[in-house]
């Protein structure tokens, strides 16, 4: 048994959110990699940076990855995961639908607006985010098989949109 499909996409897109929803509609294991870490570390993403730094998350998020992928359910990525090409290459030859949760960078900053728990997203400025997410969207739009636009929709309707269209997703 596989994955039903993966979800990607920039911090507060709705990986998350989405995906618990979608699993629940169903009724299927969901896995959530940065929830994963988090239990395996038995720390917040937060200190895990603070303790070891971005790059020994990042090693742990690979290896968590290759994992995630031979369990049967809906996987929610972390923001990064597609940034390694490694990572990228298990995604598309995973041969899961994979969906590209898109938000703008206006609603992003608004939904994420006080959180605590994005150590990346509170070191930046809305510029520096900005520059990032414009970085990071080619990486997203080529791991995916999906794309959706998010803004604007509840997390219900991004549901529907996404069983609708699984069947129907060519790479
Ligand atoms: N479609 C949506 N409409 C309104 N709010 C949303 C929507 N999707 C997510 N949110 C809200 O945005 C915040 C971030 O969502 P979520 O944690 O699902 O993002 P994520 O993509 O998993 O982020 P990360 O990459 O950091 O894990 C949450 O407060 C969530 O309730
Ligand atoms: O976009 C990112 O690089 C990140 C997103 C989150 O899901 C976490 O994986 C972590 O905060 C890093
Ligand atoms: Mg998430």
């Amino acid at each position: 048994m596989m994955v039903h499909s993966i979800l990607v996409g920039f911090m507060g897109s709705g990986k998350t959110t989405v995906g618990r929803l979608l699993a629940a509609h169903l009724n299927c294991t969901h896995l959530d990699l940065d929830a994963v870490i988090v239990a395996r570390e038995r720390k917040s993403i937060k200190q895990i940076f603070a303790d070891h730094g971005e790059a020994y998350f990042r090693s742990l998020e690979s290896k968590m990855l290759a994992e995630a992928l031979k369990r049967d359910g809906i996987l929610s990525t972390g923001g990064g995961t597609p940034i390694r090409p490694a990572n990228r290459q298990l995604l598309i030859n995973s041969d899961i639908p994979v969906v590209y949760l898109k938000a703008s960078p206006e609603v992003i900053i608004n939904r994420l607006n006080g959180d605590q728990s994005r150590p990346l997203f509170q070191s930046m400025d809305k510029q520096k985010l900005i520059h990032l997410y414009h970085e990071r969207e080619s990486v997203y739009e080529q791991s995916a098989t999906i794309r959706m636009d998010t803004d604007h929709k509840e997390p219900s309707e991004i549901v529907r949109m996404i069983l609708k269209s699984i069947g129907a997703s060519v790479r």
